[in-house]
């Protein structure tokens, strides 16, 4: 994991998990393996690969067990997926994961929403779960969503977030990923919750997730940055969107990033070319425009 002071930027790709839960258009177990495998030859070191929830809740996660069957798993990869509880935990582990993410909400609301309990109850199920995952040396991961704003509850205090990814790291996450879902923080908000969290937790314990709906994620990103936060998600060709806010778009683009890290003298090991015709491939099967302006900048010829 890259200190605080590093040059080094670890970033989590969560295409094939964020970008592709939120699509609309079907897309087969074998061309998610191929956007998979396509993210590891391009450098990518961790990827978060698919989701084992309730299929009547995400239709497009259905089939995460034969993605990972059918995955090239290469050295040095980390290919993590979503357990929201026991029963996904089970499925993961029986599928061959080695790395899991539990999912918390920073809100009652969004919590109701996207889990159907609250957020004390959504605790008590992760529990089970990270001992079971400690006692066979699987990482856990925990994820925070509606750290800038609710679609459901408005504005969210730093105050609530601190002490909720303080609970997933005593628990046993080893990292947090403070998640913008609705895109509506700006470098300000997003300086003042990890200044609140940077008091009380430390910093490579710590992770930006930025979707793009409002313009806001790189600068959001450069913002924390400052602040000595190494560890993002991105989803490259900037696949996704939110299914409880209107007209949001996917994650930051994996490319943007790239070359904005790049242009920062910034390491993230990943190969920009690689990255710009995995996204590109992906965005031709869904018959979706890429969303990635370097993306589009260098199909272009602009390079
Ligand atoms: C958590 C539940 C399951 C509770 O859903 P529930 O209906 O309250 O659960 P339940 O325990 O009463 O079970 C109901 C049914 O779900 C099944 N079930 C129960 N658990 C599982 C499981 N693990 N895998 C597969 N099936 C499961 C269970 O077997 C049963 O099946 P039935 O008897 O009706 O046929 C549901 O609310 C759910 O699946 N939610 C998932 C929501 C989700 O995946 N959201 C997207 C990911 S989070 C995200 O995108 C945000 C993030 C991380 O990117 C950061 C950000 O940007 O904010």
């Amino acid at each position: 994991m890259p200190s605080s002071t590093s040059n080094n930027v670890r970033l989590v790709e969560v295409g094939p998990r964020d970008g592709l839960q939120n699509e609309e258009q079907p897309i087969t177990v074998a061309d998610k393996i191929r956007l998979i495998d396509d993210l590891g030859h391009a450098g990518v070191r961790w990827i978060e690969a698919g989701s084992f929830v309730s299929p009547k809740w995400v239709p497009q996660m259905a089939g995460s067990d034969q993605v990972f069957a059918g995955i090239q798993r290469l050295p040095g990869v980390s290919y993590s997926a979503l357990t929201p509880n026991m029963q996904g935990f089970e499925a993961a582990l029986a599928a061959g994961v080695r790395e899991v993410a539990v999912f918390a909400a920073a809100t009652e609301g969004f919590s109701q929403r996207n889990l159907n309990c609250s957020i004390s109850q959504s605790l008590q199920r992760f529990a089970p779960l990270l001992e079971a995952a400690k006692a066979r040396g699987i990482a856990v991961r925990g994820y925070i969503s509606c750290v800038l704003g609710c679609p459901c509850d408005g504005e969210v205090a730093p105050q609530q977030v601190t002490a909720l990814a303080r609970e997933l790291l005593d628990m046993g996450c080893y990292e947090v990923s403070l998640g913008d879902t609705i895109g509506v923080g700006t470098p300000g908000s997003t300086s003042r919750l990890f200044e609140h969290a940077l008091q009380q937790l430390p910093a490579d314990s710590l992770a930006g997730h930025f979707h793009d709906t409002w313009g806001q994620a790189l600068a959001n990103i450069h913002a924390s940055l400052q602040l000595g936060i190494r560890s993002f998600d991105s989803a490259v060709a900037g696949l996704g969107g939110c299914p409880y806010a209107k007209g949001a778009t996917g994650n930051v683009a994996s490319e943007d990033l790239v070359y904005m890290l790049n242009g920062m003298g910034l390491h993230s090991g990943i190969d920009l070319p690689a990255l710009i015709a995995a996204g590109q491939r992906i965005c031709e099967l869904l018959g979706r425009p890429n969303q990635s302006r370097v993306a589009r900048a260098w199909l272009a010829g602009n390079h």
